[in-house]
């Protein structure tokens, strides 16, 4: 079912001096910021030679991230993306093991405008998935 590791995402508090941090400090390319209100967050990537980091901060009042930003004020690890071929085949797949997919099950159209998913952290090690169709 998975294929590459398409990202991996650190919510932020403050996108703009985290992308100085990478873009400056670390020396890395960072993408300009996307806003994805359909998401609730603002997000960067981070372009590295085997995946990518996406940055991302809350936008708009009911973002998915201000919970997880309210137990993590200084940012953290958020989830991490992988790929896989046909999300619709992966998600029936999990539904019928027993995972839960979030949202109301259908996919949405992610930053990269491919379809995506998420799996409950609670059924996957505390970690939260996304599935990104490639
Ligand atoms: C799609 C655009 C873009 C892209 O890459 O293309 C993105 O990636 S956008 C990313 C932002 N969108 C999402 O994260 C959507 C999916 N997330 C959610 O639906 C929620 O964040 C959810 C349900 C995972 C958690 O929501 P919330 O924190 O409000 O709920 P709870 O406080 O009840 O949390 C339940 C339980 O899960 C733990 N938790 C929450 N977030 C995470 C996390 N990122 N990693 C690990 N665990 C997480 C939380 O601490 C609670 O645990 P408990 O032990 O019960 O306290
Ligand atoms: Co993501």
């Amino acid at each position: 079912m998975l294929g590459r590791v398409n990202h991996v995402a650190i919510a932020v508090p403050d996108l703009a001096s985290a992308t100085t941090s990478y873009r400056t400090t670390l020396g890395a390319t960072v993408t300009e910021p996307q806003a994805l209100p359909e998401h609730g967050v603002t997000v960067v990537f981070v372009t590295l030679p085997n995946t990518k980091v996406e940055l991302l901060e809350p936008l708009g009042d009911a973002s998915p991230i201000a919970a997880f930003l309210a137990k993590n004020p200084s940012g953290g690890m958020h989830h991490i993306c992988y790929e896989v071929e046909d999300i619709i085949a992966a998600r029936d797949t999990l539904k019928a093991s027993g995972a839960r997919v979030l949202g109301d099950g259908e996919p949405k159209i992610g930053a990269h405008g491919k379809p995506v998913l998420f799996l409950h952290p609670k059924d996957f090690q505390g970690t939260l998935i996304e599935l990104e169709q490639v």
